[in-house]
């Protein structure tokens, strides 16, 4: 086949997730355009290398993907994938989300060394391995008495870490984990073990893929655009809003999940008009408190309902909650 058009270089972490994430959007792109060839460019982010310490502590968010974003900005690539949890809320300039595909999953799972499968299955006082302030307060609001214990690195060392540790290591009886990471790896037996969301609600963009390149690259954006889901999008962009307008950090135990809702009527699916519910919780850091937001409505009051929602959360304290130090810190 000839190949004459340009490359599409796309860069990414070098995590075996960041890999087969990049590899999956590739594919994708390489069916829509066959005759431009695909390159990749694995990077070692700043959070792969400072894996001993707490995410919160060594810069935040922005750590994982802002060595990638550098490379983007400076034309060595045309398109980053990224989790799209791993994103600042805000762009970084110069750059933007040119697509995001289908979300998976959104649910957390717990990967338990006894093979529990619900919190409630957990022995007293069990020691969980997580360094989210969100999956913490969470789990401590649902099973006060069980133990919170940092655990970091990539998805398959956390898994090591519980199912089969090093000896004279810390010992852990479970973790949390992203069921969308955890499928995508084809660990779908560990994928299986969902916990519902009235007891873990999801980070915001959790489950979903951002493809981002230059702003001003319209070739590229073109290229990109039939990768976009709209309805993943409306969602995972209401929820970058709602994160954005609380300016939630890494120390904040906050989850938010927008979820177009199956209507299942034709009219609704034709006309686009679909409903979002919109879910927000704050917690504070052992989980005696929490704040809750939980209303639909549809795509165009969408904008109006996060205003409300935003502003009924600082009313009720949100602030405090946000920004009081949480485990890691
Ligand atoms: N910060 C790590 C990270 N970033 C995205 C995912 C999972 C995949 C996703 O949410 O898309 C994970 C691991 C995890 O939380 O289990």
């Amino acid at each position: 086949m000839r190949r004459s058009r340009k490359p599409i270089v796309i860069a990414s972490r070098r995590s075996l997730l960041a890999r087969t994430q990049a590899e999956m959007v590739g594919r994708a792109l390489g069916k829509l355009h066959p005759n431009v060839e695909i390159q990749y460019r694995w990077i070692e982010s700043e959070g792969d290398i400072k894996l001993n310490q707490s995410l919160a502590d060594i810069g935040g968010k922005g750590l994982f993907t802002r060595t990638i974003e550098s490379v983007l900005l400076k034309g060595e690539a045309d398109i980053a994938v990224h989790s799209l949890k791993d994103l600042p809320a805000r762009d970084t300039p110069g750059l933007m989300i040119a697509a995001v595909p289908k979300r998976t999953v959104v649910n957390d799972c717990l990967i338990a060394k006894d093979g529990s499968t619900s919190l409630d299955q957990l022995a007293t006082g069990a020691i969980i391995g997580t360094s989210s302030p969100r999956r913490a307060s969470q789990l401590l609001r649902a099973r006060p008495d069980l133990k919170i214990d940092l655990i970091r690195g990539n998805v398959e060392t956390r898994i090591n870490k519980v199912i089969a540790p090093q000896p004279n290591t810390i010992h852990y009886d479970a973790t949390l984990l992203a069921a969308a990471g955890l499928r995508r790896l084809k660990k779908l037996d560990l994928a299986a073990r969902t916990i519902p969301t009235d007891i873990m609600l999801p980070a915001a963009c959790q489950a979903a893929l951002a493809i981002q390149c230059r702003s001003d690259d319209h070739v590229t954006l073109t290229r990109c655009l039939p990768l976009n889901n709209p309805s993943s999008s409306t969602a995972v962009h209401a929820e970058r809003e709602i994160l954005a307008a609380l300016e939630a950090d890494c120390h904040s135990a906050i989850a938010v999940l927008a979820e177009p809702v199956e209507t299942g009527d034709e009219l609704t699916k034709r006309t686009g008009d679909q409903t979002y519910r919109l879910q927000i919780r704050i917690l504070s850091p052992d989980g005696s408190h929490c704040l809750e937001f939980d209303q639909q409505t549809k795509t165009k009051e969408l904008r109006r309902l996060i205003k409300t929602a935003v502003s009924q959360l600082k009313e009720q304290g949100a602030d405090d909650l946000l920004h009081s130090q949480t485990i890691g810190a």
